[in-house]
C-alpha cells in the first residue's frame, strides 16, 4: 500500500492511498481524512460512496466535508466508484463500466472478472482501514446518486455493520429507472428477480434492523423524475415501518454545490450514531 497524497486540512490530514485489491483484481485508490482526534486515539469511520463518473477525488476536493469531520472526530473514507486500469472491461458512455460500478458484485461476463464493488467496500476496504489506520469498528455510510444507492444497499444488505446511513439524491429504485436498468442488465443479467437483492426499495421491505436514515434531495435536480424518484423510497419505508427523514431541498440541483451545502448536517447525523 502506498500513500500518493498528503495534505494538512482543518488540523488533520487528507490523504490518498493506492493498493492492490484482490477483490477488484486491479490497483485502486481511496481518499481518507484523518481528523485531529486520531492523535489521541482511534476514531469511528464514515464511508462515502460517490456517483457516476467519479473517482476517489470528487468528494475529497468538492464536498467540504473535512471541516465537519474534524469537528466531530470522524474519519472519512472515499473509495473509487469502480475498478479501473489495464484489463478492466469498459464501454462507451458514462453510466456503465469504469466510473459506474454501482456497488454490486457482477455475475455476468465480462464484468464479473473485476466489478465487485460491494465486496470491496464492505469487506476488503473496511478490513484494510481497521487494520492499517487508527479506526474503531464503529462505521456509518453515505453517498451521492449512484453512491446514494450504494450506501442504502450496503447498509440494508449488511445488518450490524453500520450505525447510520444517509444519501444525497440517491437512485432509490435502480430496477425501475434507466440508469439502474442498464447497469443491472449488464452486471446482473436479464433476470429481474436477481436485481431485487440490489435495490433499496426491495430490500427495505425485509430489513433486519432500523438505522437512522437521512436522505436529502434537491427539487431542481435534472435527474429527479427520470432517475431518482425518492417517493418510491418514502412508500417502501412507510409500508415497512422503517423511519426515514426525507428532505426535499428547494432550488438545489444534482451537483456538489448541493452536497457541500448539507454535508455538515449529514456528518452530524452520523457522528451522533457513532458516538
Ligand atoms: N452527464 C453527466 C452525468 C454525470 C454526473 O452528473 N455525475 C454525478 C453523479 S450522477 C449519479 O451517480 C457526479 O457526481 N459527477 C461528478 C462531479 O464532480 O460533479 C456527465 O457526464 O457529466
Amino acid at each position: 500500500m502506498q500513500r500518493t497524497e498528503s495534505h494538512a486540512c482543518f488540523g488533520g490530514m487528507q490523504e490518498v492511498w493506492q493498493h492492490e485489491s484482490g477483490t477488484l483484481g486491479c490497483t485502486t485508490k481511496f481518499g481518507i481524512y484523518l481528523p485531529p482526534q486520531v492523535r489521541e486515539g482511534a476514531c469511528p469511520v464514515l464511508y462515502w460512496l460517490s456517483g457516476l463518473t467519479c473517482s476517489e477525488q470528487n468528494f475529497i476536493t468538492k464536498a467540504g466535508a473535512q471541516r465537519y469531520a474534524a469537528e466531530h472526530g470522524v474519519i472519512v473514507v472515499a473509495p473509487d466508484t469502480s475498478p479501473r486500469g489495464v484489463g478492466v472491461p469498459d464501454v462507451e458512455g458514462y453510466d456503465l463500466g469504469i466510473g459506474a460500478g454501482f456497488y454490486v458484485n457482477a455475475t455476468q461476463a465480462p464484468w464479473d472478472s473485476h466489478y465487485r464493488m460491494h465486496d470491496y467496500v464492505v469487506h476488503e476496504l473496511t478490513g484494510l482501514i481497521e487494520a492499517q489506520f487508527p479506526a474503531t469498528q464503529a462505521r456509518s455510510i453515505s453517498g451521492h446518486s449512484m453512491g446514494g444507492h450504494g450506501a442504502l444497499v450496503l447498509a440494508l444488505r449488511n445488518p450490524g455493520r453500520y450505525r447510520s446511513v444517509s444519501a444525497f439524491s440517491p437512485i432509490v429504485a435502480p430496477s425501475r429507472v434507466p440508469w439502474g436498468e442498464k447497469a443491472f442488465t449488464a452486471y446482473l443479467g436479464e433476470d429481474r428477480d436477481a436485481w431485487r437483492a440490489w435495490d433499496a426499495c426491495e430490500l427495505v421491505a425485509n430489513a433486519a434492523e432500523r438505522l437512522p436514515l437521512l436522505v436529502d434531495q434537491g427539487d431542481a435536480d435534472e435527474f429527479l423524475e427520470p432517475q431518482l424518484q425518492p417517493q418510491r423510497l418514502r412508500d417502501a419505508c412507510d409500508a415497512a415501518g422503517y423511519p426515514l427523514t426525507l428532505r426535499l431541498q428547494p432550488g438545489y440541483d444534482h451537483s456538489y454545490y448541493f452536497i457541500s451545502s448539507f454535508i455538515g448536517e449529514h456528518i452530524a447525523h452520523h457522528a451522533q450514531a457513532l458516538s
